[in-house]
């Protein structure tokens, strides 16, 4: 089942190196390889947590929840979170075997060998399992870690392929019950072990702890347990093997959570978190019970700032290993992320709305760099920084008028002059509400049509309209090849070999997943042609570009099926094509029920003034009628020339129950099928697809598009639930169509006399 994670497109290198492996390998000979030495460290300057006045303060959750003095405990917590950030959260109530359960697992896993704990590794491209995160390129320094993410909450989303099986007791099983008396053995139970049972009652101490901030924050009690919907949780689980010479490494490169709030858990008593404050590291002493609790990204930015993501990092210890257990509460993919209302009684929101892909898509590309994603979302002044196109530029939001005043006077010097209907385009188009900071495509189009472009495109990523990609190819002319793909993958895929040096040179896996979308033009048999800009395009236009390019997709998919690739990543490729999305637009029922009939009030986006003026023929009759084809004459031998089609041969019964699902669903309240209503970027869900620009017409129907085949690129999370036979009726209905479609793909052949499987090569494994 697809996770919460495949709509992010995560492109991690493949770092197979175990730092567990590298530590044991240099032993203390101090040999450190070149791409763990971290030089800046030295200069940073360490304040050990004994003065008064840098002690984490130490929330208390007894006291919280003790009416006599909760209401204290709750004001010394909000001061933790707006001052530090981070605070010891003490007398948690998270019962002590659990804890004590949870350590010993985990322990004992990293203690495998490590062809064991390789059973459960990243896969390229992948977030969950064992490994490395966030490196990107095979030059980039590297944090002294060996990590397990997993999603452990909710439940459903769980991958249960990367959760160990050894120590038999980390995940949940089932067992078998010996029962008393005649019936022997009976049926199994499930019994959920010690990451279930952690994350469970993580989950309840942070559903207290958003309580008890909501109450700080002077809002609804539920109200940031709205936003937290669900409460999706995953764990980063830390082994740090210590290091002889543990002051030229680091454990984690200093960053904030993307999260909500995490709770870390310290396994073993080994120091090693470091929390950025008034410009200088501190060093976190252990607190013996205590779990360590920080503000993430989305609380700052919920709490329009007063609660603060604060940057830390890990040390290595030269001797001891150390592991901790980081439990990231976050906010489902689907909310939107944005100062909360009530709170912007008191002022002006300082971080713009963004939804929750595309939030967690932006902290992934800001890689660990402390707080540049989180700061790129502040309103106001930005001060974003484009060098090498010019003079330096800081860029400033719309509201300041001296700045757009210092910016066009900027651009009359320094940009080529326009055609007048594309500056009255500019002119015309307000700035968009949600996007502060909007560079002029001019900016874009002058960076040099290279790889190394890259960097500096995608500080300025946002969607980018279709006109920017004709306006590239005009100035650009060619797109400079960059490399070919060809079979020769590690994993049986497709491969992708730069042909330039760096800092050009583009590593093979990192490209792979954006690729697939922006392939063009197959060339000879050993690799395919690929048209290189197209990628910068994908990566720093987002929508607009990914749709002009999803002709490109599909040209690429019939060429890996008709030369038979073996082609492991068509399912990336589906998963590509759903970030083809559309905007989201107003529910049809919705507007149907405002309208009443009446044409004044039905939006202007709906009006259709071509659609009166065509002529319309109702009654089909003679030549007119739409031909019928039988289908069991065409399947008779005896059968030549008919034209009707009928008997197609699907199940009554499956056309019933399918189509009484569909009945049942879109008879429902408009509420309940917004469940499954499209996310940002998606195509897939309740909503209208193919809407991309905002001034298109829309068409007066609400849709439910689902991706049915191959079936492993289902998305479930579309799937209604409601009626019950929903996702069984369709599946059913959509095997019996995709066989007549592939049965009249065979008689079509056979109808322009060609080769009757000529077709079926095209389609048969095709969505
Ligand atoms: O291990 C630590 O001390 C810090 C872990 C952490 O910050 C994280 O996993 O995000
Ligand atoms: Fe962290």
């Amino acid at each position: 089942m697809a996770d919460r994670f495949d709509k992010l497109k995560v492109n991690f290198i493949d770092q197979d190196e175990s730092v567990q492996v590298v530590a044991d390998t240099i032993g203390s000979s101090g040999d450190i390889p070149e791409r763990y030495v971290r030089p800046e460290i030295e200069a940073d300057h360490v304040i050990i947590a004994d003065a008064d006045s840098y002690r984490l303060p130490v929330i208390d959750m007894s006291r919280l929840i003790n009416h006599e003095f909760s209401k204290e405990e709750t004001a010394k917590l909000g001061s933790a979170c707006e001052d530090w950030g981070f605070f010891q959260l003490v007398n948690h109530g998270v019962d002590e075997q659990v804890l004590q359960q949870i350590k010993d697992d985990i322990t004992g896993f990293f203690k495998l060998p490590l062809q064991e704990k390789m059973t459960v590794a990243i896969l390229p491209n992948g977030l969950q399992g064992f490994g490395h995160h966030f490196v990107f390129s095979k030059e980039q320094k590297l944090d002294w870690v060996d990590l397990m993410f997993l999603t452990t909450r909710p439940v459903e989303e769980r991958s249960l392929d990367f959760w160990p099986i050894n120590p038999p007791t980390f995940r949940s099983t089932y067992c078998l019950l010996k029962q008393a008396g005649w019936l022997g053995y009976r049926a199994s139970f499930f019994s959920s072990n010690s990451l279930d049972k952690y994350s469970l009652e993580i989950e309840n101490v942070s559903a207290k702890l958003f309580k008890f901030m909501a109450m700080n924050l002077g809002v609804d009690e539920e109200a940031l347990l709205g936003t937290f919907k669900g409460q999706p949780q995953s764990v980063r689980i830390n082994h740090y093997p210590p290091c002889s010479q543990a002051d030229k490494v680091l454990g984690l490169s200093p960053h904030t959570d993307g999260v909500g709030m995490t709770l870390l858990l310290q396994v073993n008593d080994v120091q090693g978190l470091q929390i950025r404050k008034d410009g200088k590291w501190f060093a976190v002493k252990n607190l013996p019970g205590a779990l360590v609790v920080n503000v993430g990204d989305v609380l700052e930015i919920i709490t329009n700032g007063k609660y603060k993501s604060i940057e830390h990092r890990a040390v290595i210890n030269p001797d001891k290993e150390r592991i901790t257990i980081a439990a990231f509460q976050s906010a489902p993919l689907s909310c939107t992320i944005g100062p909360l209302q009530e709170l912007l009684m008191k002022g002006d929101p300082r971080y713009r709305t963004v939804d929750g892909v595309e939030f967690t898509k932006g902290y992934f590309a800001a890689k660990l760099e402390g707080r540049r994603y989180l700061e790129s979302l502040k309103l106001g002044v930005l001060g974003l920084l484009v060098r090498g196109l010019g003079p330096t530029v800081a860029l400033q939001s719309p509201q300041s008028t001296v700045e757009v005043e210092k910016k066009k006077q900027w651009n009359a010097e320094n940009l080529p002059k326009t055609k007048p209907h594309e500056a009255r385009r500019r002119d015309e188009s307000p700035p968009a509400a949600s996007l502060p900071l909007k560079l002029d495509d001019e900016i874009l189009l002058r960076l040099p049509p290279r790889p190394s472009s890259l960097p500096r495109a995608s500080l300025v990523s946002s969607p980018t309209p279709a006109s920017f990609h004709r306006l590239f190819r005009a100035r650009h002319r060619n797109h400079p090849l960059i490399g070919v793909f060809t079979n020769e993958g590690r994993y049986g895929s497709i491969s992708f070999r730069s042909v330039l040096d760096p800092p050009n040179l583009i590593p093979t896996e990192a490209l792979l997943a954006d690729s697939l979308a922006v392939i063009e033009c197959p060339s000879g048999p050993n690799g395919l042609r690929f048209n290189s800009y197209q990628i910068v395009l994908a990566r720093v236009g987002g929508l607009g570009l990914a749709t002009i390019l999803s002709c490109n997709l599909q040209m690429w998919e019939r060429k890996v099926s008709s030369e038979a690739y073996n082609c492991r990543n068509l399912g990336k490729a589906m998963a590509e094509v759903r970030t083809i999305g559309s905007l989201p637009v107003p529910n049809v029922q919705a507007l149907a029920g405002t309208c009443n009939g009446s044409d004044e009030r039905i939006p202007e986006r709906y009006i259709r003034t071509e659609a009166t003026c065509e002529e319309v023929i109702s009654n089909y009759h003679g030549d007119m009628a739409i031909l019928i084809i039988d289908l069991s004459k065409l399947l008779s031998p005896q059968s030549s020339e008919e034209e009707r089609l009928i008997n197609h041969g699907v199940p009554e019964e499956v056309i019933e129950n399918f189509r009484s699902s569909i009945v049942h669903f879109f008879s429902q309240p408009l509420d309940a099928k917004k469940e499954y209503s499209q996310l940002p970027n998606s195509l897939e869900g309740y909503g209208q697809t193919f809407v991309f620009s905002e001034d298109q017409k829309l068409d007066w129907g609400d849709m439910l598009y689902l991706q049915v085949h191959p079936t492993d690129t289902r998305d479930l999370r579309f799937w209604p639930t409601y009626p019950a036979s929903f996702r069984q009726s369709l599946d059913a209905y959509s095997s019996e169509t995709k066989s007549l479609a592939l049965c009249l793909f065979k008689f079509m052949a056979k109808a322009v006399d060609a080769d009757p499987e000529s077709l079926l090569s095209i389609f048969e494994d095709q969505p």
